[in-house]
């Protein structure tokens, strides 16, 4: 059933939903979060270079993580864009898997892969393929290395500018060997073959902490994000619910994207509520 409207932090709408909170609450030096960036923790602006996380998110994370097991963001994002726009540099242990997780970022060291060639090509096209196409003068192009991302939310009618573009750029994108991505008013050429629910799921076969007693790992995982790109984080929860792993999906709600709602188990009221989630969520792992 649709989420819609508000709901209580800690009142998740499904019965996987409170489960997995349970869990979390239960065990929590066992449960793995995951964080979207733009959306969800950070607001939506309409120049991608002046997005700059939430006031308070940087805080409310660096409070959680020490009280989780593992702490991760999950963003389309180069990593180390993302650890500067979200002052996250000061967060201790937490883990920023950049361009739908190709980059990682921990404590300083970047990882980051060759980009395909298909990028350069890309690259090379774009400007044609946008000017034969009518794209108005108000889309922008970021290029973020291994990906390139056209905005449209600048133009006077942002969809009518994508929808416009969207058969272009997937026809570039098809000669090139990339994918496209689908966001808030973004086509984003990118490499294929991975994706935030890979991320996931890699993230957690990669943080294997000991754990006394034998305790499982994960307790239970839980993720949050706003855009179309987050679907795949989804997935991996839903995935690993069917395998017994309790799953908790949290959407960073907007007016602009509704897919997730109607498969979150909690929406909270944009990056404002995921801070106050964030700091909810520590201050009742202190009250055990
Ligand atoms: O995975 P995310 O962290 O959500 O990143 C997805 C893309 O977000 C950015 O674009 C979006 O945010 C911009 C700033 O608020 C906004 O202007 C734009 O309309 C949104 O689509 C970012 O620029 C992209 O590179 C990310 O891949």
């Amino acid at each position: 059933m649709p989420n819609t409207g508000r709901v209580n932090l800690f009142s998740p709408t499904t019965a996987a939903g409170t489960d997995g909170l349970d869990a979390i609450r239960t065990d929590p030096g066992g449960a793995v979060l995951g964080f979207d960036f733009d959306g969800t923790l950070a607001p939506i602006v309409d120049d991608p270079a002046a997005a700059r996380a939430h006031p308070r998110a940087a805080a409310a994370l660096a409070r959680l993580a020490p009280r989780v097991g593992a702490l991760a963001i999950i963003t389309g994002r180069p990593a180390a864009v993302a650890v500067e726009y979200g002052g996250l540099d000061g967060v201790d242990g937490l883990v920023v898997l950049g361009q739908y997780g190709l980059e990682r970022w921990e404590s300083g060291a970047l990882t980051t892969p060759e980009p395909p060639p298909g990028v350069a090509e890309a690259r090379a096209k774009l400007p044609e393929v946008l000017k034969a196409a009518g794209a108005p003068d108000a889309t922008y192009v970021e290029d973020k290395g291994q990906a390139l991302a056209v905005h449209t939310r600048r133009c006077a009618e942002p969809q009518v500018a994508l929808d416009r573009l969207r058969g272009v750029l997937e026809a570039l994108a098809e000669r090139t060997g990339l994918a496209v991505e689908p966001g808030r008013f973004v086509l984003e050429l990118r490499p294929p073959g991975m994706d935030k629910g890979m991320a996931l799921r890699r993230f957690l076969d990669e943080t294997r902490p000991a754990r006394p007693g034998g305790r499982p790992f994960p307790s239970a995982v839980l993720f949050a994000g706003d855009d179309l790109g987050d679907l795949a984080a989804y997935d991996a929860i839903d995935a690993l619910r069917a395998e017994g792993v309790p799953g908790v999906k949290v959407c960073s709600g907007s007016a602009e994207v509704t897919a997730l709602a109607d498969r979150a188990d909690l929406v909270v009221d944009g990056p404002d509520g995921v801070v106050r989630f964030l700091d909810a969520l520590t201050d009742s792992l202190d009250a055990r």
